[in-house]
């Protein structure tokens, strides 16, 4: 692991953003998240980790209640927003889901313009009072999202045409263009090439400036890379949270460090 290039040694303290509470989550029969309790801070890159089934992206569906849309999924415990628990019954999960934005693995634009696509989430939430002011919105979220430049003379085409890393920062500005407070990215690089991969990286650890950003991925080097948090989870438990550096470079537990030097997953 000393090979790998670690963001941000500062152990500076940012203040909570999410705090989750004896979290567990059942499909049907099966226990895939065990009494997880963590808190992931504001403007901070937070990276979950861990070997292939450990329950990575089903936490991270638990914090835009993503998983309510499956089923045979029950979630049990508490998910605090800003103290405000999402869960509660008075919480649209559509407005949740504008405060606390999502990007796939896949990019997936709407089969719209480019334009649309960024549109899309401020029309519905109406957040633009004039064609003016929704040009304004657009124009800001293509350029959070890196891609400005790049698509500024035709964003009348569909979203469709453009490049794998070109389609994922478009996703990346659909997200942020309805002002969400926590980005949640599950594994936002594995259908991308080297360059748009280092494209988007740089892009993250921009958008921690404004945003609390939580990334699954299985690239242990993009973790090191994006991330000042990292929380391993192994079997549907959270094994061991803390600074990335610390994490990678002496882990208490020795789950952790089978799995950073190579030895499970
Ligand atoms: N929709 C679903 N229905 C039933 N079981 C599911 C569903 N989604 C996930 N699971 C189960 O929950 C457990 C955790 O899966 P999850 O996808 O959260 O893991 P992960 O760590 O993100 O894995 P990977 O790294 O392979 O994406 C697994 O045992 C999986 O089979």
């Amino acid at each position: 692991m000393n090979d790998m290039q670690f963001t941000d040694r500062a152990v500076e303290q940012k203040e909570t953003k999410i705090a989750a509470k004896d979290v567990n989550v059942h499909y049907g029969e099966a226990h895939a998240i065990k009494d997880v309790n963590v808190e992931i801070e504001d403007k901070t890159v937070t990276a979950f980790i861990g070997p292939s089934g450990c329950g990575k992206s089903t936490f991270l569906r638990c914090l835009n209640r993503m998983n309510d849309t499956i089923d045979v999924c029950s979630v049990t415990g508490n998910i605090l927003l800003d103290g405000e628990d999402i869960y509660d019954k008075r919480v649209d999960p559509v407005q949740l889901r504008a405060k606390v934005g999502m990007v796939f693995q896949k990019p997936n634009p709407f089969p719209k313009s480019i334009y649309d696509n960024v549109a899309y989430g401020p029309r519905i939430h109406g957040l633009a009072k004039s064609k003016a002011e929704l040009d304004e919105i657009v124009e800001s979220a293509l350029r959070r999202g890196a891609i400005w430049e790049e698509v500024k003379d035709r964003l009348d085409k569909p979203g469709t045409g453009l490049s794998g890393g070109q389609q994922q920062r478009l996703c990346i500005a659909r997200a942020v263009a309805t002002e969400p407070e926590v980005l949640l990215m599950d594994e936002p690089c594995s259908a991308l090439d080297p360059i748009a991969t280092a494209q988007v990286e740089e892009l993250i650890d921009e958008l921690r400036e404004r945003y609390s950003v939580v990334i699954v991925t299985h690239s242990m080097q993009q973790a090191a890379r994006v991330s000042q948090k990292t929380a391993f989870f192994h079997l549907g438990t959270l094994v061991e949270f803390g600074h990335t550096g610390q994490i990678f470079t002496n882990p208490e537990d020795p789950r952790t460090e089978a799995y950073i030097t190579g030895r499970i997953g």
